[in-house]
């Protein structure tokens, strides 16, 4: 192929990638429309900025999640640590924090210690674990997925606890995307924080890389015999010749993984209580969707009742509803979410 047939192919392929660059290869005729260094072909779930090296920026973009080693410093961890015990004990009690119990003792009258708790979710309103969502270190990574107008969405501290026998203490296989009524999906990144060393042994992520590039999957309860913990909702049929991955992280590592990425985690086989800090953050350009007659609409009804339950929200409420008002700005604009 001489130079200027190559470059004409080069502009059909790029033309059909919708990359606005093909345009440089026109105006460059003579260069050869060989790449340079700096073009890229269209990257669609990392942004351009110079926080991520191109390495990584393809890794996120095939595999759909990045690990950031030693990314959240032992001291913030142990300040999260003591927040966490404060709040099983009850010391103190930010609206909108819910206290998970492992279903194996969901109806046991044991008193709130971090012996029992095994999630607690949704600490917007708690100053001190909120910071991890406020940390600069997270959202310079953050930013990369969201761009620069951040919403906190969804916050979770994890403690697994040992399993009892039932393997009740699995998290079965999902896409986080099947809890949000908002898009685009590629503006939307989980940041999740190893609290201290994790492995197969107490119970790691386990991803399915490269998912994230799939669409969204019906999820309903797993049939698993020890019993299966509230709104753990799981895929039903996934691809099981899909590659693991079992991420092996220490104390402070950082993942970042897609909405859409397929995973979950192992049993529990230690003595220990897995303690992992996460946080879903999303653009606030992104905009709210119904998901009446989608398959969210299983879990949206869940999230309504227990809604109505919980706060005695009443009629109209929608899935949407409850975002709206759990959702943060951490950085920029609040301009939809
Ligand atoms: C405004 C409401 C918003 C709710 C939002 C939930 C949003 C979830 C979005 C998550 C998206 C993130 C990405 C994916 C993450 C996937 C998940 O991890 S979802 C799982 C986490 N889900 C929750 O934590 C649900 C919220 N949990 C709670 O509200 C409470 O933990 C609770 C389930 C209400 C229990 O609170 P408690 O104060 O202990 O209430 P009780 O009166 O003791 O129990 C009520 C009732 O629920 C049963 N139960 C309790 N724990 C469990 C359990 N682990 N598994 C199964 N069932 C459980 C308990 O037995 C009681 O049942 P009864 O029949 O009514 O007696
Ligand atoms: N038979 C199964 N059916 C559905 N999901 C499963 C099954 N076995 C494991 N999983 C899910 O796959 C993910 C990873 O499980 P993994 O195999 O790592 O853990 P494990 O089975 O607890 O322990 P092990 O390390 O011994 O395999 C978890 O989300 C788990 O819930
Ligand atoms: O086990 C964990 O720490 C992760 C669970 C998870 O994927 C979730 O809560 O969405
Ligand atoms: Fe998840
Ligand atoms: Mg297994």
């Amino acid at each position: 192929m001489d130079g200027a047939r190559a470059a004409s192919r080069l502009r059909v392929v790029l033309g059909h990638l919708g990359c606005p660059s093909a345009g440089a290869v026109i105006a460059h005729p003579t260069s050869g429309a060989v790449p340079s260094a700096s073009f890229h072909p269209q990257f669609q779930y990392t942004r351009d900025n110079n926080v991520l090296s191109l390495e990584q920026r393809k890794f996120y973009e095939e595999n759909g999640f990045l690990v950031i080693k030693n990314l959240v410093s032992d001291a913030d961890i142990e300040r999260f640590r003591n927040e966490f015990e404060r709040l099983c004990r009850q010391e103190v009690k930010p609206a909108g924090l819910m206290l998970m119990k492992d279903v194996t003792i969901a109806k046991s009258k044991y008193a709130p210690s971090e012996k029992v708790i095994t999630k607690a979710q949704d600490f917007q309103e708690d100053e001190e674990l909120f910071r991890y969502c406020t940390l600069p270190e997270i959202l310079k990574y953050v930013e990369c997925f969201t761009g620069p107008n951040i919403m906190a969405m969804h916050t979770m501290l994890i403690n697994k606890p040992p399993d009892s026998g039932k393997k009740t203490s699995r998290h079965p296989l999902h896409q986080d995307l099947h809890y949000f009524p908002f898009r685009p999906s590629d503006s939307i990144v989980c940041a999740w924080t190893a609290m201290e060393h994790i492995d197969r042994n107490n119970g790691c992520l386990v991803v399915l890389p490269g998912t994230h590039k799939g669409t969204l999957k019906p999820h309903d309860y797993p049939k698993w015999e020890g019993g299966v913990n509230i709104m753990f909702h799981g895929i039903q049929d996934y691809d099981e010749n899909n590659a693991r991955v079992h991420l092996v992280m220490e104390k402070g590592d950082t993942v970042f993984f897609h909405p859409l990425l397929i995973h979950g985690s192992g049993q529990n086989r230690t003595q220990g209580f897995r303690k992992a800090i996460s946080c879903h953050f999303a653009s606030a350009d992104c905009h709210y969707i119904d998901v009446k007659g989608t398959s969210q609409e299983n879990i949206e009804n869940e999230i309504v009742s227990l809604a109505e339950k919980l706060y005695g929200v009443k009629d109209g409420v929608s899935l949407k509803d409850v975002w709206r008002f759990r959702g943060r700005l951490v950085k920029g604009q609040r301009v939809n979410l």
